[in-house]
């Protein structure tokens, strides 16, 4: 038995690597429309009639107008846009969240993906929360460096016509979308100031968490922590302490659905980072989207990544 399986926006960056992920698949039969068609909601709306799940790997608006198009239709969505991930009635497509979550993925409708920032930065937070290690209205700051493949075919056309600069730092004035999704499923109260970057590279990203660091809170607690809430987890791992050396590489883990936290710091001095590396279109985006839908279908999540 093959499952059917709609990519709306299967020519977009996120959609691509969905496809490169699931065509070879037995398992799988992918429904494609003419791409001439592509935005056209009599033929979106005949391939979501015949989808069991259909992924959205579309702009904010459109994902929206793609739910609207799929009332009264048996099919089953994960959303990879910004457009439903604080939304009660949509199931956060985090597995790793906490115990429960990866249950509700299984038996969910409506699974909206994290961002590449908001993976991350979750990842690191909602454990440390739940342990009692960061208090929910603690002034916390998240920087972050990424792959310019986050921002999408536009951005992407600026770096490959060398308009782009080597680096710059953006979401300045504090409303990047990621946020709210961040607050929300990091259990915070308070709004984190967000610094995010993007470098001269294609995919790949590094999050970091600085910490100030007390007898309680030390580097091997937070390490503990960390590791205790992903222990047995296939996709995340935390590294042992001074596993990673004197330089983290943002594009290490590129290609694949992993991603890897690790705590440094200097327990003198009371500084810490928590730091989590991820493929912004892996874990970040495409194949966050497969492992979810493979818990949906009742699937080993690891197939196809
Ligand atoms: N890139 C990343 O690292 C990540 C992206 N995301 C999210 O995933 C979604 C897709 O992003 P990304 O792949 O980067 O974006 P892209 O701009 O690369 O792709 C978007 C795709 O959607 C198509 N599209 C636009 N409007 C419509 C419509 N009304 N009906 C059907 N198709 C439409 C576009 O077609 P055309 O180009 O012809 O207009 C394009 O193929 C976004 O919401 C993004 O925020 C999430 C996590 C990470
Ligand atoms: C480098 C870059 O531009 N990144 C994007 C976020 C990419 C992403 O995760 O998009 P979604 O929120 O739709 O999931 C940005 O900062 O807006």
């Amino acid at each position: 038995m093959a499952y059917h399986i709609f990519i709306d926006g299967e020519a977009g960056t996120t959609g691509l690597q969905i496809r490169e992920r699931l065509e070879a698949r037995e398992d799988i039969r992918l429904i494609q429309i003419d791409p001439e068609r592509r935005k056209d909601a009599e033929a979106r709306r005949e391939a979501f009639a015949r989808a069991d799940v259909a992924i959205l790997c579309l702009p904010d608006d459109a994902a929206r107008e793609a739910v609207r198009l799929c009332e009264g239709l048996d099919v089953r969505l994960i959303d990879a846009s910004t457009a439903h991930r604080v939304d009660k009635a949509w199931v956060f497509g985090f597995p790793e969240l906490n115990k429960d979550n990866r249950a509700r993925i299984a038996e969910a409708g409506f699974v909206s993906n994290p961002g590449c920032y908001s993976t991350g930065s979750i990842a690191m937070i909602a454990p440390l929360v739940a342990a009692g290690l960061i208090a929910p209205d603690e002034a916390l700051s998240i920087n972050a460096v990424s792959g310019f493949t986050g921002g999408g075919k536009n951005l992407i056309a600026e770096y490959e016509t060398g308009e782009a600069p080597a680096h710059f730092v953006y979401g300045l004035n504090q409303n990047h979308k990621h946020i709210p999704e961040i607050v929300q499923q990091g259990g915070l109260t308070v709004q984190p100031i967000f610094a995010p970057s993007v470098g001269n590279f294609a995919q790949g990203m590094a999050v970091q968490l600085p910490l100030r660091l007390d007898r309680r809170r030390s580097i091997p607690a937070l390490h503990d922590a960390l590791a205790a809430h992903y222990a047995g987890e296939h996709f995340v791992h935390v590294l042992d302490l001074g596993e990673p050396g004197a330089r983290i590489v943002p594009t290490a883990l590129n290609g694949t659905n992993m991603m890897h936290i690790s705590v440094q710091g200097d327990q003198d001095t009371g500084c810490a980072t928590i730091v989590a590396v991820l493929d912004n279109l892996g874990k970040g985006a495409s194949g966050a989207s497969v492992q979810n839908l493979n818990i949906m279908l009742g699937l080993d999540e690891t197939i196809g990544l």
